[in-house]
């Protein structure tokens, strides 16, 4: 499809290098507002088009419209762009916003546009192809492998190792790379102490204290205010939807269990979503517009706690429909008030659609969390139970942040 888009005849025309000054563009546009231009000899792999209002650009088979306020305040410039910060210095409040160039120009590389007070930017056309919106819209914002219980078995993510985690980036980046795709991850044959743990973690990430404290190592002994702290079976969900910002992962190490049950149960929730997005777009896109909040109210003497989040259950990018953060719990789902009787009624009718895809038993994953074992949750996508337990059982762990972790991955070369 694309290579046959670059064979079209008019790939052909105007085989001398020209500017034509914004004037004789528009004329020309107004005679032959169909026709590419070249600006450099055959076979030039770009061809411009001056529209009315945006500038089109044919390149390595794509179409690209490029608005002119876009293209004055992208410029690279040094003026206008400071490279060694990577910031803007631009003022776009101080652009026409009718601007337009009076010179373009392409050659087999760049773009050069010289505006009316006589400034000159020029764009590699690689760097416009890869920024443009038509270069990436299709693209995800990061690659992910949706899983239900056997697929993510037979996919064989293999766990990091202690040793070679602590010291060995490219171990690390493995570590990442599964993370990134399922949203789960594991190191293995860690110490079993609250110290060695937080070691894992910050190889990582930043640690993200919150009311629960920095590093937790918790029991079934009702010293907060949560079903959490008790031997009761946890139905699937994710932690702190309450807040503004839920954490964005989650850390658990299993120190000791001296009993029995206490598996760990993880869930998928993107692929709940995608299959409610499959079955009925409908209920999918109630889900993703229903503000509904959560709420954590703790009154114990030494606890005081009172966290309120809002959003909805699932969160799209707008641009693409990727699903992005999901929250889930039906423990912390605070009083439905901000939406009238029939939205009610149709919100209850998807979550109860997301409810059965997340229960459905193909989708459970049940690990059993064993001293050594470290696992990494994606809070905003992977949601976790447990079953009911006897005996003593203490689990540590922590959260982190959720910008840290992808600043990591990035910087391992990973697309996060
Ligand atoms: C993990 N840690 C035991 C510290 C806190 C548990 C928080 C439990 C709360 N209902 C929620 O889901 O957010
Ligand atoms: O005890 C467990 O395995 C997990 C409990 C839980 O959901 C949590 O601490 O967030
Ligand atoms: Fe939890």
């Amino acid at each position: 499809m694309l290579l046959r888009r670059i064979r079209l005849p008019w790939f052909s025309v105007l085989k001398a290098q020209v500017t034509i000054p914004a004037r004789l563009q528009r004329s020309c546009e107004t005679l032959n507002s169909n026709r590419w231009l070249h600006t450099t000899p055959h076979p030039s792999p770009c061809a411009w088009k001056a529209r009315d209002d945006c500038l089109e650009l044919k390149h390595g088979g794509l179409v690209m419209q490029f608005d002119y306020m876009w293209l004055r305040d992208h410029c690279r410039s040094a003026s206008c762009y400071n490279s060694k910060t990577n910031q803007r210095s631009l003022d776009t409040a101080s652009i026409d916003l009718s601007i337009r160039p009076d010179q373009t120009r392409v050659d087999n590389e760049n773009l050069f546009l010289t505006w009316p007070d006589g400034h000159i930017t020029q764009y590699k056309l690689d760097w416009l192809v890869q920024n443009s919106y038509e270069g990436q819209k299709h693209s995800a914002m990061q690659p992910r492998n949706l899983w239900n219980a056997s697929s993510y078995t037979r996919a064989d993510a293999r766990s990091a190792r202690w040793e070679k985690f602590m010291s060995c980036d490219q171990e690390l980046k493995l570590f990442l790379n599964n993370f990134l795709l399922y949203g789960i991850a594991f190191v293995e044959d860690v110490p079993a102490t609250v110290e060695a743990t937080e070691l894992v973690t910050q190889r990582v990430s930043l640690i993200r204290e919150t009311m629960y404290g920095r590093m937790w190592s918790f029991t079934s002994d009702y010293s907060r205010g949560d079903t959490a702290y008790t031997k009761l079976a946890l139905d699937r969900h994710t932690d702190t939807a309450y807040f503004q910002e839920p954490c964005g992962i989650q850390v658990f190490h299993c120190l000791r269990h001296e009993g029995t049950g206490g598996r760990t149960l993880l869930v998928d929730g993107f692929h709940a979503a995608d299959q409610v997005l499959q079955k009925s777009p409908e209920l999918f896109a109630i889900l993703s517009q229903v503000p509904i909040k959560h709420e954590y109210i703790e009154n114990l003497s030494d606890h005081c706690n009172h966290m309120i989040g809002i959003g909805p259950v699932l969160n799209v990018y707008p641009w693409n429909n990727e699903v992005y953060m999901i929250r889930y719990n039906n423990y912390d789902r605070a009083v439905i008030n901000t939406v009238s009787q029939d939205v009610v009624q149709r919100w209850y009718r998807a979550h109860r659609a997301l409810t059965s895809e997340l229960r459905n038993p193909e989708n459970e994953l049940w690990v059993k969390l064993k001293p050594g074992k470290v696992i990494f949750i994606d809070n905003w996508r992977v949601l976790h139970g447990r079953e009911s337990f006897t005996g003593l059982r203490q689990l540590c762990g922590c959260y982190l942040t959720r910008d840290d972790v992808l600043n990591t991955a990035r910087s391992l070369g990973l697309k996060a």
